[in-house]
């Protein structure tokens, strides 16, 4: 098991160990003590699966009141998978990392707390499947615009499947201070 960094050095992209053999595959995708070593030190309280069609754009998603860190992967399908930094008093505020997480390569992201997160589904359909460090707090619940200017994430399609929530979320440079993590 691999724990690559990224440009934003905070956000891991994780390459486990593959074994192959006439029947298919095995792999290991979470062990307390590698992930442990590798500095990933939140314990996970939840887990969740969706499914989506081709051109679906989930995001970008943060928690405010119970902030998640987040370790996701994709079982089935393709996606283009984006993290930004919106800590209000980060260095790399409203920079961005972007990779393809798929059923194929079997990489998977993780991205702390005070990271925004969503994805874009590249294939016909896509399972997306991930580990939180803390519970889904509907109040707590924030977001920031997909097509934001400041971030400006190179996606894939300029017209992609949005839930009427994410085509209504504010742009970073109009989210209050007390809505942004630290
Ligand atoms: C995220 C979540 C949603 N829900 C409910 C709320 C809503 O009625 C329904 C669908 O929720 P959403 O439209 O917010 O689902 P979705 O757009 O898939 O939200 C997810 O997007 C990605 C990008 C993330 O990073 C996740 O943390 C999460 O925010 O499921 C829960 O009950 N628990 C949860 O943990």
């Amino acid at each position: 098991m691999e724990f690559i960094p990224t440009r934003l050095e905070e956000v891991i992209i994780i390459r486990p160990r593959v074994f192959e053999d006439k029947r298919g595959f095995f792999t290991e995708t979470f062990r307390l003590n590698k992930y442990n070593q590798a500095g990933i030190r939140k314990p996970f309280v939840q887990d969740n699966l969706s499914g989506s069609v081709r051109n679906t754009l989930r995001g970008l998603h943060y928690q405010i009141l119970n902030p998640q860190a987040k370790l996701v992967m994709v079982t089935s399908g393709e996606i283009l998978d984006v993290a930004v930094d919106i800590r209000r008093n980060s260095p790399n505020f409203g920079k961005y990392v972007s990779c393809v997480l798929s059923y194929k390569n079997r990489e998977m992201l993780y991205i702390p707390e005070g990271f925004a997160h969503g994805f874009f589904v590249l294939s016909e359909q896509a399972t997306f499947m991930y580990k939180c460090s803390d519970y889904y707090n509907p109040a707590g619940e924030r977001g920031v615009r997909w097509d934001d200017p400041d971030i400006n994430i190179d996606w894939p399609d300029a017209d992609p499947v949005l839930s009427e929530k994410d085509q209504k979320l504010p742009f970073l440079s109009d989210i209050g201070e007390q809505d942004l993590p630290e």
